[in-house]
């Protein structure tokens, strides 16, 4: 496994607006890395052209590997904000479906065992109309895991679970996905907190890495250094995403 660290550098813009003014970051390797930001300043942009996607907004700047070689599709396996499953397909076959589409040999044992672990269990066979949203999300999140890519690309991947789901599912993903290059964005402190090993916040103006605990993820969110880091986050994004005025002792 090869799962190099991202630098990003430029500014993004999309015609003659721009989205981030001149930034320069690095995703560490084999660390999850998670983006903050306001809803429309470009982090989905950032992820897709990340992926080599077709995206809306372009980058003035360079996407690069630490180790030189090209983010090629077969190292990246991305999961969308919205779970793009096929309606006539089962949970099953859903999970599998990348690997079909190559024309290779689907593991159907290891999808089973995956959307078991996501807690689908006897729902292999359902299709995504059958299924709730969060429980289409876990099976967009297996589909994801089950390509076990160096690099790995999640879109607001637990924003339908319910908390206690949520927190197993992201303990799940934590396990599933070490040593590999991982690039979360999330819309919420607690979990950024939780997932990240860098975390980075996202405004106009550029990009800012943030201060975390340094303590080892999925970090206990119910530990004095985390619930403390979890205000100063909320606090520095309120004031940074909202304008707001920095409150004394968060
Ligand atoms: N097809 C498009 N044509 C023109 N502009 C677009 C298009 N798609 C997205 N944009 C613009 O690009 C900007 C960045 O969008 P992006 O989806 O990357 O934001 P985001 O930070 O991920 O937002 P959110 O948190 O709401 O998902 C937005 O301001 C959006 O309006």
């Amino acid at each position: 496994m090869s799962a190099p660290a991202i630098r990003i550098s430029g500014r993004l813009h999309t015609g003659p607006k721009q989205h981030i003014a001149d930034f320069d970051i690095t995703l560490p390797s084999r660390c999850w890395s998670v983006l903050l930001g306001p809803s429309g300043v470009g982090k989905t942009s950032l992820l897709r052209l990340i992926a080599g996607l077709p995206c809306a907004a372009n980058l003035v700047g360079k996407i690069t590997a630490a180790d030189g070689a090209p983010i090629a599709s077969h190292r990246v396996a991305m999961m969308a904000q919205d779970d793009q499953l096929l309606p006539w397909a089962s949970a099953l076959d859903n999970t599998t479906i990348c690997t079909r589409l190559r024309g290779e040999n689907a593991q159907k044992e290891r999808a089973t065992t995956l959307l078991a672990q996501v807690g689908l269990s006897g729902l292999e066979h359902r299709k995504p109309a059958q299924l709730s949203a969060g429980q289409r999300q876990r099976v967009a999140l297996a589909r994801t895991l089950y390509e076990d890519r160096d690099i790995i690309l999640l879109d607001e991947p637990f924003s339908a679970l319910d908390v206690t789901t949520r927190q197993s599912v992201q303990d799940l993903a934590v396990r599933l996905l070490a040593r590999r290059t991982v690039v979360l964005i999330s819309h919420d402190p607690a979990e950024a907190i939780r997932l990240a090993d860098a975390a980075w916040l996202i405004t106009p103006a550029g990009i800012t890495s943030c201060a975390l605990p340094s303590t080892t993820i999925p970090r206990n969110a119910a530990a004095k250094e985390t619930l403390g880091a979890h205000a100063a986050l909320l606090n520095h994004m309120r004031v940074l995403f909202a304008g707001e005025t920095p409150r004394c002792g968060a």
